[in-house]
Formats: structure tokens, C-alpha cells, sequence
């Protein structure tokens, strides 16, 4: 096992660029996510990892061996990285147990041998009672743990996924998130999965690349991209909430609930502001006479209310026009005014 570095990768299409600099450090065994909307480069830095398009500058370093770079192309079939994709890409004639077995095939590896590793294959994704179907007769989801088990069959060291869910309903995502989450704890391969569903993205990855227009935007843990996303852009992007214009603050800092209600009473459009991000679970409703540390609530308009399940989304103007989205547990009529406390808020740096 060993490290995976992309150093200031670069590629362009015709003279359009559409990586920019990245640069990336992917320890042995790490689940990572890329993720960002649709066109920023995801597929493109895949590629190039699994070899099939050259970069145009930079390098792509796994352990101590080059695999990339702007003089330097290693091919795909030498990399031994298991790859996946949205498309199940299985032979249609070809039995699971055969479809599983093709990599083995193709590297000559003898017949006893292969058969094992189908087997262990197949145990991993549980389908060893489906070794003798034809894809035909199975279900979406079952195709897709088809591919994962042919892109484990050779033990590679990095698997490469290009939104293996994209193709299936939502249940069904769910139980395959739940495959994966096993499949990287059985095989301990370092996983690079490229995805423009944040959820699916939070709930797998030990990291996060999210990237926008070729660029990386932030790396980092799922909880420190939900917690102190780098950027307004960011933090519309993950998670819910809402990103308020106040007073003035620097950016990349928390800010306690006395001063946040400070910065929102001293907003004006006339003066320089800053915006801060305010999560729906950091809203209490509270009485209108409930101070604490010195600071009054903020009085709020319902204007809309959903229901979810489990809850319902509140959505609240502020006295100064802005709004608020909020949990509750109980719905709330339309109009009505109430005072609420926010808990705390993350400020952000505006958008480049
Ligand atoms: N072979 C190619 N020739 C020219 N342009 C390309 C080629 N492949 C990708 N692009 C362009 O590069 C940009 C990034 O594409 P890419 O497929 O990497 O994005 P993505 O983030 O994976 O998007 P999606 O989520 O929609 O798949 C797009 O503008 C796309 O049109």
C-alpha cells in the first residue's frame, strides 16, 4: 500500500483548461471523495488517475513511482487500480462468476487461483449464490456490486469510482453505501470516489476534495467542511443552512451567539459587511423577553413552513429583509412573528 500525490496536476482540452492546479495527499487506505457540481473536473482528474487521458502538467505519484506527468505516461493495465463506474460495463452473455473473473483471465492467472478469488470476490459483496446468472437477471443494484466485485478480483491498491450510485433509486443507494462502507473496511484499498451528491460524499469519505470550476475549493473531513466551510460558495453547497450579511468580522472564525446578534443589529447595506453561515439546528425559538448574556432575541417572520418527516423547515425573515431556515418540531402558521436565539455562527471568506 502506499501514498497516492497528485502535485499540481493540470489538464486542458484544446487549450481550455479544466484542472487548475490541483494538488492532492492521499495516505494508504484512505476513503477520499472528490465532489462538486456538475463540469468542475471530477471525471477528468479520474481519468487521468486511472491513465486513460494524459495529463497536461503537474505529476500523479504512488508510492515512489511517477505514473504521470507531462513527460511521462504510465499505461493503464500496469497501474493495478480497480475501477467502477455509473455504467456497469458487464458482458452480457458472460455468467457473474465469469464477469468477475475477466481481469483474472485477461492476466493469464491460473484456473484454481482465480476461482478463489472470484469466490472471496463474491463473499464481499454477497453474491455467491448468484455466481451462475447472467446479468440480465439481476436487479440495479446487484449489477453494480457485480462491478465492485471484478474491480476487487485483481487486489489492487487503489479503486476508482465515478458515481457508482448515479444509476440507481434512492433505497437502493442507501444499501449500496452501506457495500462500499464494508468493501473498504474488508479490503483496506485506498478509494477515490467521485461524486456531485454531497450526502453520499459526507456519509463515506474519510476526506474531501470539493472542487468548482477545476479548482480545489476545500479539503478536509467531512465535519470540518460542514463546520468551517473556507467559503460562501462552499457553505451553500454543503449542508443546510443559511449564509446572513452582517456587520463586518474576519473571516474563518466562530462566533459566539452575544456577538453574532451584535453583527446582525449592526448590519447595513451602506457599510462594509461580512457573511456569516448560521446552521438550522444553532436556531432556538425562545420567549421575546429571553435575554441571555445581554443580548435580545431577534425577532422573526414565518414565511414558509414544510414538512419533512421528521420535522419541519422553517423558513424566517429577519427584521432587515434576510432569511433564516429553521427546524421545528411542530409546524408554524404562516406570517406569525416569534423571537429566536441563535447559538452561533462561522464566518466566511466571499467568493473569488
Ligand atoms: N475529451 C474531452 N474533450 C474536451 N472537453 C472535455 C473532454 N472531457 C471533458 N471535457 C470538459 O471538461 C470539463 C470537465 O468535465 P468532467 O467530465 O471532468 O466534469 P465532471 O465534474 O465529472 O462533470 P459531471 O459531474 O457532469 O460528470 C467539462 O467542461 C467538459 O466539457
Amino acid at each position: 500500500m502506499a501514498r497516492l500525490i497528485l502535485d499540481n496536476l493540470h489538464k486542458s482540452f484544446h487549450g481550455d483548461p479544466v484542472v487548475k492546479g490541483l494538488s492532492l495527499t492521499i495516505e494508504p487506505g484512505e476513503f477520499v471523495a472528490l465532489l462538486g457540481p456538475s463540469g468542475c473536473g471530477k471525471s477528468t482528474i479520474l481519468r487521468m488517475l486511472a491513465g486513460f487521458e494524459p495529463v497536461s502538467d503537474g505529476q500523479i505519484i504512488h508510492g515512489t513511482d511517477c505514473l504521470s506527468s507531462a513527460k511521462r505516461h504510465v499505461p493503464t493495465e500496469d497501474r493495478n487500480f480497480g475501477m467502477v463506474f455509473q455504467s456497469y460495463a458487464l458482458w452480457p452473455h458472460m455468467s457473474v462468476k465469469d464477469n468477475v473473473g475477466y481481469p483474472l483471465k485477461v492476466q493469464k492467472i491460473p484456473a484454481a487461483e482465480r476461482n478463489r478469488r472470484i469466490q472471496e470476490a463474491l463473499e464481499i459483496v454477497q453474491l455467491e449464490d448468484y455466481a451462475d446468472r447472467l446479468p440480465a437477471q439481476l436487479s440495479g443494484g446487484q449489477r453494480q456490486r457485480v462491478a465492485l466485485a471484478r474491480s476487487l478480483v485483481t487486489e489492487p491498491d487503489v479503486v476508482l469510482f465515478d458515481e457508482p450510485l448515479a444509476n440507481l433509486d434512492r433505497h437502493l443507494r442507501a444499501t449500496m453505501e452501506e457495500t462500499f462502507r464494508a468493501f473498504h473496511k474488508r479490503t483496506g484499498a485506498t478509494i477515490v470516489y467521485v461524486t456531485h451528491d454531497q450526502s453520499e460524499a459526507m456519509s463515506l469519505a474519510d476526506h474531501i476534495a470539493v472542487l468548482n470550476k477545476g479548482q480545489l475549493v476545500q479539503w478536509g473531513t467531512p465535519q470540518e467542511l460542514y463546520a468551517t466551510p473556507k467559503n460562501t460558495w462552499l457553505a451553500n453547497f454543503i449542508g443546510r443552512g443559511s449564509v446572513l450579511n452582517v456587520e463586518a468580522i474576519a473571516p474563518q472564525q466562530y462566533i459566539n451567539s452575544a456577538d453574532l446578534h451584535r453583527l446582525i443589529d449592526g448590519y447595513s447595506p451602506q457599510k462594509i459587511t461580512s457573511n456569516v453561515l448560521v446552521r438550522p439546528q444553532d436556531i432556538a425559538f425562545v420567549e421575546a423577553s429571553a435575554d441571555v448574556a445581554s443580548s435580545k432575541p431577534l425577532a422573526v417572520t414565518v414565511r414558509h413552513c414544510i414538512f419533512r418527516g421528521e420535522r419541519y423547515d422553517i423558513e424566517l425573515i429577519l427584521n432587515n429583509g434576510q432569511t433564516l431556515l429553521a427546524y421545528s418540531d411542530v409546524p408554524m402558521t404562516l406570517e406569525s412573528l416569534h423571537h429566536v436565539r441563535l447559538g452561533q455562527a462561522w464566518s466566511l471568506e466571499s467568493e473569488s
